[in-house]
């Protein structure tokens, strides 16, 4: 039976027969309740409002099990590295589902990184008109920078760096705060991903500043050459965060209209559309960003130690990358092919870190096919951080340190050891270099022989409960 109730028809009404907000709202409102004034019932008006419903959004189904495949880069050597491929083997099948997927591949430090269906760190995926924040991960553009500083004297370079540098949570305290550019800022307030007063704060406060974790500022010696090296690795800190935040709420929306099915790990924005530019074009401005980052903290050590640098290059081993309309998503995997990026180094050369007492290597990519392009970005891990704390046993990490890295000057800058940094709680670095020239995922030209290396350390209790909260 028809209902014949005369209350006005209101946003609710429209929305529960369908219709969503948006600008044809108030005249859809004004229709209804027309033809409500002029006698119509509220069925009616709903079967006549029906036509205007927008049509339904397109779904995208998850790939068959097994449908699209990817290539693996490692051999496990062992046990633990037998089980930690098998973890990575189970998130990439799961990622390998996502409808915009059209392959992926492993790199010999792969280890798992989040609940199954996480693209793996080491991991490369690549997807069709499709940018998916979630492979590239919240630390967006974490990237490596060397100079090449000729016959300066290391230690002089290393207490310079240690004086200028900044570890650990948070900016840079007011009247110690490096610049930004304002053509730079101005670029973030265009981008509707960038434009909020709190990512353009960070992005003034955390200029200069390297983070916690594995970032590190490392020192040493090139075996080519024998002039000193300075390295640095950190991401896109806080402005980054604040735009991964920005792009996987977006994403979301995307995701439960089109794809419910798919993870919201692997949620996307298509390429092509108008959210999709914008957060390429954010993308690219936070990668600025953090190459800016790298030349402050270069330029500053330099000028304090009174040393030049007649060479400097770079590299991203977390973002997205184009190849015609193929979106690779790395997440610690380092692009191998010459010109990934406008700003590439001229001779192909990447930086691929391992671990505090072990040489950085400088590679040059193959471009390797069953790589998708690309080679691993570090070493990797075995084991969770909670399973290295229980390997050490009764040893301190103070003790460990000693054993581990004789000779080198490492400096925590919060004061205490990070066992989780220490070289045993990483995969061993000669695998993964002899991994790198079995699968021929590049050529290594040079390695920086390390001569000290700084890193944010434990932080204290209190600071770190603070920093979960934020
Ligand atoms: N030379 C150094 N390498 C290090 C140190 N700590 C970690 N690492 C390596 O870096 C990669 C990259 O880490 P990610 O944060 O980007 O995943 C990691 O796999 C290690 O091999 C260090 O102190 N010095
Ligand atoms: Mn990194």
């Amino acid at each position: 039976m028809d209902d014949m109730t005369i209350s006005p028809v209101t946003g609710t009404d429209l929305k529960n027969w369908g219709h969503a907000p948006g600008p044809r709202f108030p005249d859809l409102l004004d229709k209804a309740n027309e033809m409500l004034a002029s006698g119509e019932s509220r069925d009616a008006i709903r079967h006549a409002l029906a036509m205007q419903l927008p049509p339904p959004p397109k779904q995208y189904a998850l790939h068959a099990a097994g449908a699209v495949t990817f290539h693996e880069n490692l051999t496990p050597a062992d046990a633990d590295e037998a089980t930690n491929l098998e973890k990575v083997r189970e998130t990439m099948r799961v990622v390998m589902r996502t409808p915009t997927v059209i392959g992926g591949a492993i790199m010999p430090d792969a280890c798992p990184a989040g609940p199954v269906g996480t693209i793996p760190v080491g991991g490369v995926v690549a997807a069709r008109n499709a940018i998916h924040p979630g492979m590239h991960s919240a630390d967006i553009c974490c990237s490596l920078m060397m100079s090449d500083l000729g016959g300066a004297d290391p230690a002089a370079v290393l207490e310079a760096a240690a004086s200028v540098t900044h570890f650990g949570p948070g900016g840079r305290p007011q009247g110690n705060r490096f610049t930004v550019s304002l053509d730079l800022l101005d670029a973030f307030r265009a981008n509707p991903f960038l434009k909020s007063a709190k990512t353009i704060q960070s992005a003034q406060e955390h200029m200069g500043t390297q983070g916690d974790g594995n970032h590190f500022l490392f020192v040493g010696r090139s075996r080519a050459t024998g002039r000193t090296a300075l390295i640095t690795h950190h991401g896109s800190r806080g402005p980054g965060a604040k735009l991964y935040k920005a792009g996987i709420e977006v994403v979301e929306g995307y995701r439960k209209r089109h794809s419910p099915e798919t993870l919201k790990q692997n949620a996307w924005i298509p390429a092509d559309c108008e959210d999709g530019q914008a957060y390429w074009e954010a993308l690219q401005l936070i990668r600025k960003w953090t190459k800016t980052n790298h030349n402050s903290i270069h330029q500053a050590t330099l000028e304090k130690a009174r040393a030049s640098a007649s060479d400097r290059f770079w590299n991203e081993h977390n973002f997205v990358f184009r190849r015609g309309d193929i979106y690779l998503h790395g997440k610690g995997a380092t692009p191998a092919w010459g010109d990934f990026a406008a700003d590439a180094d001229a001779a192909g050369r990447t930086i691929i870190p391992l671990n505090m007492a072990s040489p950085v290597l400088i590679v040059r990519g193959t471009d390797a096919t069953h790589a998708w392009g690309f080679s691993p970005h570090g070493a990797g891990r075995n084991w969770s951080r909670t399973e290295h704390m229980r390997r050490l046993g009764t040893k301190t990490p103070e003790q460990a340190l000693v054993e581990e890295t004789q000779g080198i000057d490492v400096r925590f800058h919060a004061g205490k050891v990070d066992a989780s940094e220490l070289p045993s709680s990483y995969k061993p670095a000669t695998a993964v270099t002899a991994q790198i020239e079995t699968f021929g995922l590049a050529d290594i030209v040079d390695q920086i022989e390390p001569y000290g290396c700084i890193m944010a350390g434990e932080l204290p209790r209190f600071q770190k409960i603070r920093q979960s909260r934020r």
